[in-house]
């Protein structure tokens, strides 16, 4: 599913943390959104994900403009065709991981067939822990769940928000491989925010964000090395 954002402007007060972004997202991509610390990503990722609406532009997801919906209409396409990877969006302290895994589902009026939700922690790792509480269970091992969770319903698009910012190298690498190949085998379309070089080298793309606006790309077989480099202006 294609997401396109078109000439899109977000302002806040006198800050345009969006200052006209046009850039297309094709399916089966996974793009790494980088930058300082304000230059925007964040905006990007909310607007992109129809999270915030823009003050000015387009934001258009498998042909539908988001701007043509009401918060009804938003509210169904979030829950039917995107998954979001965001530390925000945090677990339901009252619920087990394996009931916070098939929420999405049962929000969405769907039924779990037997085993997908284990198979979903699985994924990640966690078969053991699918009776545990968010409370009894690690910073990292929650990031897990919340993945598992946000992938369970099989979106076509994936928004995170450093997604493996929890992790240990080890772990990191396996939740990134995991994305990786749900992008390569499944179609989706994936689009992150991170500071780490190396999480950014998963991407086929890296867009660079200063002050709201696009100002530089990297694309083909990219590395941490390249990508550090890029970000120390040195390349
Ligand atoms: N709700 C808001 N109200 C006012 N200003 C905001 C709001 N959200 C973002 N901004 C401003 O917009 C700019 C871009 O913010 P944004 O959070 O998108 O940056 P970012 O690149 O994600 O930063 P970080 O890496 O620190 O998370 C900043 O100047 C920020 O202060």
């Amino acid at each position: 599913m294609k997401v396109e954002l078109r000439a899109v402007r977000r302002t806040y007060g006198t800050v345009a943390a969006l200052d006209g972004v046009t850039a297309g997202f094709e399916a089966g991509t996974l793009t790494a959104i980088m930058g300082p610390s304000g230059s925007g990503k964040s905006t990007l990722l909310h607007c992109a994900a129809g999270l915030d609406r823009p003050t000015e532009g387009t934001v258009v997801i498998d042909g539908t403009d988001l701007g043509s919906l009401n918060e009804h209409g938003l509210t169904v396409l979030r829950r039917e065709r995107i998954g979001f990877v965001f530390q925000a969006f945090n677990l339901v302290s009252a619920l087990t991981a394996e009931q916070n895994v098939a929420l999405p589902l049962r929000l969405a009026g769907r039924s779990a067939a037997p085993g997908l939700v284990l198979q979903a922690l699985a994924e990640v790792g966690l078969d053991d822990r699918a009776r545990h509480r968010p409370n009894g269970l690690s910073g990292g091992e929650q990031q897990r769940v919340a993945i598992a969770r946000a992938l369970i319903t099989k979106p076509a698009v994936v928004f995170a928000d450093e997604p493996t910012g929890q992790l240990d190298t080890q772990t990191s690498r396996q939740v990134l491989g995991m994305l990786r190949r749900l992008v390569d085998d499944h179609g989706q379309t994936m689009i992150m925010v991170t500071h780490d070089p190396v999480t950014a080298s998963y991407a086929d793309r890296v867009i660079f964000l200063e002050d709201g606006r696009i100002v530089d790309e990297l694309t083909g077989a990219l590395t941490a090395e390249t990508v550090a480099a890029r970000m120390a202006g040195t390349c």
